[in-house]
């Protein structure tokens, strides 16, 4: 790295860090070392050229001040700086409109700091950027100019002091959306309620779908002028009360709907009701005869589900409250299957796991094999678990295997999912036929591709306090291709490694309070370091022969200085890189450290694992040289 890109570093960090005492140690930033060799801390440097490419200060206690003028104005950082994240400091800004000179910057973090002032027009100038956090700070100003920025998928605004009226985003293209709690006012713009109301309340002066206060014309049009003191009490008792309102409005066309389903279905006389004993599972006498073959559906979810079979297509998770018969198909490829069809195909018990049972269903006609995953006893309200689906219907991701379908009762809960043919991480690691390997690259691969979906989930749902929750083996699947795609992410209670009474046995991440959210992000860290573990010792992450779970055997025999005795002999014999299998272990024992503040975020994994990967890559490119010796 230049000598002046390096003066200009450390330079940024003394503004920075301010005079209070930081909350961990920083080392390098000082003039006689380089960035990249020295691994100065939070800094990431790309691997092929010794460039800057990320600087990451979360949670350090910086007090200081943000000039991204220093470092924007060098060149070379300028061109390579990708990512920066200041987040929870303590940090002012001074000449903040200078970071538009970080041309190549797609993520700019700077939530929970005092960072106050106008909001620089010159943001827009950033065209590559793809995520904006500048959540909790005191910034004022327009947000007029931000929809330049075409490429924005993520603006996180909520508990600013900005003002004016909300421009026309392109908000198909915004995965993330929130400037709740600001001074904006006027009508919200066409597309805005692909978000919910939580992304608009607290702005006193906003109006329009999907908030409940219409705006001003709507509500001349829709109340007669001696209601005008009325909807003023509206507005002035807050959203709260109006979406209550709103909600018991649901609740009663629900309950509408339920008495109508039940006066047709005792109208179809008692024949229905004769039941028979299948498994744990009661079924009616007609519907065992319909199907000689056992199927998923319980009763309960038949009866409901038979009177009222209808196939809601597309979108129309987006359509509304909804009655809870329902079931959203919501994939191209399953569009049109018919809810009986599913409910009589014939099915295959995969597995009984801690939170229900899973089911193959072959949908013959439609040539589709799908899983129906039954839960029971999840507490999570039908309203809670309808949005929770909805929101992780709009998060995709190619190795992430999609609910395409669902079904919610008080009872149980049904997910859809399509069967993926090749199994799963759990059966490859531990129930290969003998003779067969799994080399160490494929495992790198699905290292690298797990963390890099985690780290792309987290980012997405970290504000809506939703993890996985249920990360393991068994969990990640093979598709066709044999790609790793993480499955039923945040449908299922949260793990929790640590034992912590914070967030023992809950189910429900709406009654989490955010230190309990941020520790079930921490277990899904946790979760990743054992998956991690599994790959390189090839052991089941259950409890070993002497009563340790992997985690804590591989920590006690690391700390005994016999490492290498914990990697998985095939790896040995393969020949794999024992630096590279140490350095992947290191990042694994980071990850199932006891303390969940210890753990490293998952973008710091991602980028540790990746950085590995590409290491084991070159050295491969290299080695097929007949000069070179392979370590
Ligand atoms: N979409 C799918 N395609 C193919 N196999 C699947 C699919 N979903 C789940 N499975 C497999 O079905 C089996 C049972 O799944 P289940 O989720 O019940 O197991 P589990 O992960 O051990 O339990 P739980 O998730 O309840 O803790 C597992 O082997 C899993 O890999």
């Amino acid at each position: 790295i230049e000598v002046d890109a390096i003066d200009a570093l450390v330079s940024f960090f003394e503004d920075l860090s301010g005079n209070l005492s930081l909350s961990s140690p920083v080392s390098g930033w000082i003039r006689t070392s380089d960035p990249c060799e020295s691994k100065w801390t939070g800094i990431v440097c790309y691997d092929q050229t010794p460039s800057v490419k990320s600087i990451t200060f979360e949670s350090f206690n910086l007090s200081g001040t943000f000039k991204p003028n220093t470092i924007c104005s060098i060149p070379s950082l300028a061109t390579s700086i990708v990512f920066i994240s200041l987040n929870n400091n303590n940090l002012d800004g001074e000449n903040l409109e200078a970071v538009s000179n970080c041309k190549k910057l797609t993520h700019l973090y700077t939530s929970r700091n005092r960072f106050s002032g106008i909001l620089p027009d010159s943001l827009s100038h950033l065209n590559n950027l793809k995520r904006l956090d500048i959540s909790n700070n005191r910034f004022s100003g327009s947000l007029s100019s931000l929809p330049r920025i075409s490429g924005l998928i993520e603006f996180i605004a909520q508990n600013n002091q900005l003002s004016g009226s909300i421009p026309e985003f392109d908000f198909s293209n915004l995965v993330t959306f929130n400037v709740s709690n600001n001074n904006l006012s006027g009508p919200i713009p066409p597309g805005g309620d692909l978000f919910t109301a939580a992304s608009y309340l607290g702005n006193p002066q906003l109006c329009g779908d999907p908030l409940p206060n219409p705006c001003e014309s709507e509500t001349q049009r829709a109340t007669p002028p001696n209601a005008a003191e009325n909807s003023d009490d509206r507005k002035k008792s807050g959203p709260n009360s109006a979406e209550i309102l709103m909600y018991s409005g649901y609740v009663l066309v629900g309950l509408g709907l339920f008495l109508v389903i039940v006066i047709k279905l005792c109208k179809k006389g008692t024949k229905k009701e004769e039941l028979v004993e299948e498994g744990d599972n009661h079924r009616s006498k007609e519907d065992v005869d319909a199907s000689q073959t056992p199927t998923f559906a319980s009763n309960e979810f038949r009866s409901v589900a038979m009177s009222k079979s209808e196939v809601f297509a597309g979108n129309s998770v987006e359509s509304g409250p909804v009655s809870s018969s329902l079931i959203v198909l919501t994939s191209p490829e399953v569009n049109g299957l018919k809810f009986e069809e599913l409910l009589k195909a014939p099915a295959e018990l995969l597995g009984r796991g801690k939170y229900g049972s899973v089911y193959k269903v072959k949908c013959e006609e439609h040539g589709m094999t799908l899983v129906v995953k039954r839960i029971k006893d999840w507490s999570l309200p039908s309203n809670d678990f309808k949005s929770r689906m909805k929101r992780l219907n709009h998060v995709k991701h190619p190795n992430l295997l999609p609910v395409v379908a669902f079904y919610c009762s008080k009872q149980e809960k049904l997910l859809v999912y399509e069967y993926q043919p090749n199994g799963s991480l759990l059966k490859f690691l531990h129930g290969m036929p003998t003779g067969q390997t799994f080399d160490w690259s494929g495992r790198l691969g699905v290292a690298s591709t797990i963390a890099e979906v985690l780290a792309f989930m987290h980012d997405e749902l970290h504000q809506d306090g939703i993890p996985h929750g249920n990360l393991k083996s068994s969990n990640i699947l093979f598709n066709k291709n044999m790609e790793p795609c993480i499955s039923e992410y945040g449908l299922m209670a949260i793990n929790n490694p640590d034992n912590s009474p914070a967030i023992d046995i809950v189910n429900n991440t709406s009654q989490l309070n955010p230190d309990q959210i941020e520790s079930a992000f921490r277990a899904d860290i946790h979760a990743l370091g054992v998956i991690l573990l599994e790959l390189l010792t090839g052991k089941r992450p259950m409890v070993q022969n002497n009563g340790m779970d992997l985690a804590k055997w591989v920590v006690s025999v690391v700390k005994e200085e016999w490492t290498v005795e914990v990697f998985d002999r095939a790896l040995i014999r393969e020949g794999a890189s024992e630096e590279r299998m140490v350095n992947l272990l290191q990042v694994a024992i980071k990850c199932v450290d006891r303390s969940p503040d210890s753990r490293p975020s998952i973008n710091q994994i991602a980028l540790m694992i990746n950085n590995i990967k590409e290491e084991d890559e070159r050295s491969m490119d290299v080695s097929e040289s007949p000069f070179e010796i392979r370590n």
